[in-house]
This record gives structure tokens, C-alpha cells and sequence, in this order.
């Protein structure tokens, strides 16, 4: 397909954005949307009156060897920093120091950093949710929920979840089916601050008990407000699906409850907490997928879930359907 008109991307998460980058590098212009008002997706930090925290992804780890070259100029960039929190593991209700030699990276001051950092001056817009993606004669358009249509566009890449690619991709049955057959699972995220702070060295938990998979001393992480000690729990994804519609109020108290009881010192009742619902947090198993690509339709999708649903995986996805695209247009 010849054509000047840009390539649009639906979701500003971390996969859309690697895939933008590659794209506007090799020469190509695009067009993002993201139905949020900011990007990040789960990378994304939440203000609050307690400072910036990171209620999605807790942190990241880069094995793969082009990612962790993209980790370091990011380091470079002042966009990430190191975290070395003193780990800790909850298991058979003991609760033991669990410190390793992994590096995991944070976005500085908070997670969503990166993505913004990411997104520079490309052209975006927010509060846009794409409701359908449907071709022209020579072009692709985009339908969003207000009924407003974008484009024309020569290419379409789809960068969400995969249950909210689904619809997206109706124009290629193919890769439909394909993100049919993945499944996400949820995760509740509490945010809790305490006015004193706890009286623990632990600062990052990995939890095997009924309701918590993980815990996080928000504050521990480089460049984060300290003001008031403020704690991340993450429910596991079973807990999660089986409280799927209770309050906030009410899984706040549950969390906190096993949070309590796991930490091993006294945890008042705190000044701040709010909960987060992720309905597709991660897949519930892991892919070979790559990215997904009709190229002679000119529709790809990318995302964490075609690869290791977490940040490395999304990353490595979002590139691979820029190679994609841009080896079809060779
Ligand atoms: C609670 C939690 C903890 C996690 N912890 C870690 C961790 O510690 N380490 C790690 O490596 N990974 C972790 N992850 C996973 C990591 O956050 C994800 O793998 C990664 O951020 C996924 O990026 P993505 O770009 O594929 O998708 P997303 O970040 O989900 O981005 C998709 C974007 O698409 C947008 N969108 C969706 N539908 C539409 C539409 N119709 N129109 C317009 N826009 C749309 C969304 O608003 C979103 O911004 C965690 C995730 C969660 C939820
Ligand atoms: N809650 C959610 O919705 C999540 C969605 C997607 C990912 N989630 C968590 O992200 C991290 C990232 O995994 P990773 O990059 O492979 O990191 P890791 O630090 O290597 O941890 C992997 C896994 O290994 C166990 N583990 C690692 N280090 C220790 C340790 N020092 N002590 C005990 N156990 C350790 C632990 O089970 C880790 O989960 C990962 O945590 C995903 O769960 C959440």
C-alpha cells in the first residue's frame, strides 16, 4: 500500500508507544489515541493527595537484550532509576527477608514518566475511545464512542488488551479469533498512606496467601514524594476475579485486613487509601505471539499479552509490529 496518510495507534500504553517510536524513527508519521486522559495505560501513576503512585506496574525487569539497551538510555535520559527495595517474601503465613541480585527499574518520579517521556510531541489524542475500525476504498477510518470518525489512515495498529482488541480487529476474522482465544485476568490495587510510618525494614513483598500477591513501600521508590508513608497492595488474580464487583470501600478493607496481618507490626488506620479496579491486568497465561499483522490489509495488534504480560513483553510486542509494517512496506 502507497500512501502518505499516517498510521494510526489505538492505545498510548507502553506497546503502542514502542511502536510509535519505531515507526516515527524509520520515517513514518502516526496518529495515536487513547481513550484515557493520559498515557501509560498500566504503567500509568495516579495522582492523589498522598503524591504520584504507581497502582499498575510495580516495576520492570529486562532480559532481552535490545530491551535492556533501551532500559539503559532511558537511565541515560533520566526517565528510569534502579529500585533496590528490601525484598521480602510471604509464605505459609511466615514473613522472611528475600533479597536477590535482580535489577528492577522504576520510571522517575513515578512510573508513568516513561511513557510521557515516550510520547514527546507525536501527535495523540485523549479521552478518544475507538469504538470501530473500518476500511475505505484506499484507507482506513476510525469510529470513536462519540460517533466522530478520524482519518484517513494507511495503516492501523491496535495496542490495547486483548478482550478490548477484539472488536477492533473485526476487519481481519483472523486475528479476531486469535485475540478471542486470549484471556486477561484482574487485579483490585489498594493504595494505602500512613501518617507515622510503619515500623518495618520491608519496602517490596512477594505474597502467596488467599488475598495479596504483592506489596510495595510506594515511597521507597527514587524520586517519590515522601510526605506521608504510602504503601501499594496488589490482590492476586484469583481473590481479584472472585470480588470482582464488591465497593471500594470494601476491597480496601479486605486488603488492608491481610495487609495487617502479614506485615508483622502494628498498621493504624490510614490517613488516605484509594482502590483501583485493572479488569484485564495480565494474560493468564504466557504467548508466542509476537505481533499480530494482516499485512496485506494493513491492520496489526500488539500488546503485553502477545508476548510475557509484563512491561519487557509489551515493549518487545509494540516493536515487532513496527518491523512488521515496516518490512511489508519495503
Ligand atoms: C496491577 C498490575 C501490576 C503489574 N505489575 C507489573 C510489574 O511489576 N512488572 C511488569 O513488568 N509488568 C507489570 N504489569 C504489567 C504491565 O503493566 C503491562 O504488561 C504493560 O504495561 C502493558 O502495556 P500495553 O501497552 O500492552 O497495554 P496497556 O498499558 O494496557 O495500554 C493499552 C492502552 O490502550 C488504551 N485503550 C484501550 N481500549 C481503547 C480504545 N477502545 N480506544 C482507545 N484507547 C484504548 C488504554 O486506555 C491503555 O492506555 C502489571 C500490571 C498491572 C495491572
Ligand atoms: N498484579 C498484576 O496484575 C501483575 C501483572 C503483570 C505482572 N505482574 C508482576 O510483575 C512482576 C514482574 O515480573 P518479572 O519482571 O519477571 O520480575 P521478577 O522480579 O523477576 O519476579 C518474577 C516472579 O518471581 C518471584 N520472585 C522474584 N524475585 C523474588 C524474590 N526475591 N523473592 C521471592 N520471589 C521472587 C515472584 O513470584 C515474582 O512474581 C512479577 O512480580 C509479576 O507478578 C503483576
Amino acid at each position: 500500500m502507497t500512501s502518505t496518510a499516517p498510521i494510526a495507534i489505538i492505545g498510548t500504553g507502553i506497546a503502542g508507544l514502542s511502536a510509535a517510536e519505531a515507526l516515527h524513527a524509520a520515517g513514518y508519521s502516526v496518529q495515536l489515541f487513547d481513550k484515557s486522559r493520559g498515557s501509560g495505560g498500566r504503567m500509568a501513576s495516579k495522582r492523589s493527595d498522598a503524591g504520584a503512585l504507581d497502582l499498575g506496574a510495580q516495576y520492570f525487569t529486562a532480559r532481552d537484550r535490545r530491551f535492556a539497551a533501551t532500559v539503559q538510555q532511558w537511565q541515560a535520559r533520566g526517565w528510569v532509576e534502579e529500585w533496590t527495595p528490601s525484598l521480602y517474601q510471604f509464605a505459609n503465613g511466615t514473613l522472611n527477608p528475600s533479597a536477590d541480585e535482580q535489577i528492577r527499574w522504576v520510571g522517575k518520579p513515578r512510573m508513568s514518566a516513561i511513557t510521557r517521556a515516550m510520547l514527546g510531541a507525536l501527535p495523540v489524542k485523549f479521552s478518544c475511545r475507538i469504538a470501530e475500525v473500518f476500511r475505505g476504498e484506499q484507507h482506513w477510518h476510525l469510529l470513536d464512542a462519540e460517533g466522530e470518525s478520524h482519518g484517513p489512515f494507511s495503516h492501523v495498529i491496535v495496542a490495547t488488551p486483548a478482550p478490548q482488541a477484539s472488536a477492533l480487529l473485526a476487519a481481519a476474522p483472523k486475528l479476531a479469533g486469535t485475540v478471542a482465544s486470549v484471556s486477561m485476568d484482574p487485579t483490585w490495587a489498594v493504595a494505602l498512606a500512613f501518617e507515622k510510618p510503619l515500623d518495618t525494614p520491608l519496602e517490596g513483598c512477594f505474597v502467596q496467601d488467599d488475598v495479596l500477591d504483592w506489596t510495595a513501600r510506594n515511597r521507597s521508590k527514587p524520586g517519590r514524594d515522601t510526605t506521608l508513608d504510602t504503601w501499594v497492595l496488589h490482590a492476586s488474580s484469583s481473590w481479584s476475579r472472585q470480588h470482582l464487583d464488591l465497593s471500594k470501600e470494601q476491597v480496601i478493607e479486605h486488603l488492608h485486613g491481610a495487609f495487617a496481618e502479614m506485615i508483622g507490626c502494628a498498621v493504624p488506620a490510614p490517613a488516605f487509601s484509594l482502590a483501583h479496579r485493572w479488569l484485564y491486568a495480565r494474560p493468564s497465561a504466557a504467548h508466542q505471539l509476537g505481533a499480530l499483522a494482516d499485512a496485506d490489509l494493513g491492520l496489526y495488534a500488539c500488546g503485553d499479552w502477545c508476548l510475557s504480560g509484563r512491561v519487557e513483553g509489551a515493549w518487545l510486542s509494540g516493536q515487532e509490529a513496527a518491523r512488521k509494517l515496516i518490512a511489508h512496506n519495503q
